[in-house]
């Protein structure tokens, strides 16, 4: 697995968690702007999700990093990212593009996170899609619920 030096979000929570990952997956883009990418092509794609938070649950976990892994990996490695029912092939926001697919892991983690009694806080997505390009995705704070 690639190792690298991530972008810190600043914070003042006590723990602070990160989870490295990868999957492989295939997608395109389908607008004329995304050139070769419009058509069906596969990444590797690499993945670093921060997680925050106060107070450790009864294993003494802030939250368990194999959860954290799961929640992505069980349902996209793999597969064909368009076909998942979070993204649309009619709405550019929804394309499986780095920046919405990050976005989207964003909601599916923190949709998860919300749910624990101690409350962690993902805090970043960081998504790198080829050897040269990777996305960053911090929420703002109207996103937590
Ligand atoms: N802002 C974005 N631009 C592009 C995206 C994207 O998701 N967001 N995606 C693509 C393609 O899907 C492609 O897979 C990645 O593009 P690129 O960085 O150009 O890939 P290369 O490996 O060919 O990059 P080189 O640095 O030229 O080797 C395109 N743009
Ligand atoms: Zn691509």
């Amino acid at each position: 697995m690639m190792q690298q030096i991530y972008p810190a979000p600043a914070h003042s929570y006590r723990y602070e968690l990160n989870k490295d990952f990868q999957f492989a997956a295939a997608h395109y883009v389908p607008h004329e702007e995304a050139g070769a990418c419009r058509r069906l092509h596969g990444h590797t794609y690499f993945a670093n999700i921060t997680v925050v938070g106060d107070e450790l649950n009864e294993s003494g976990f802030l939250v368990n990093f194999q959860d954290i892994k799961n929640l992505i990996h069980k349902r996209f490695d793999h597969t064909v990212l368009n076909e998942d029912s979070l993204f649309d092939d009619m709405d550019p926001n929804h394309f499986p593009t780095t920046e919405a697919v990050a976005r989207k892991f964003w909601e599916v983690i923190q949709e998860s996170l919300n749910k624990l009694p101690n409350q962690p806080r993902c805090l970043q997505v960081f998504l790198r899609e080829t050897p040269t390009s990777y996305v960053v995705f911090r929420p703002r704070k109207e996103d937590f619920q």
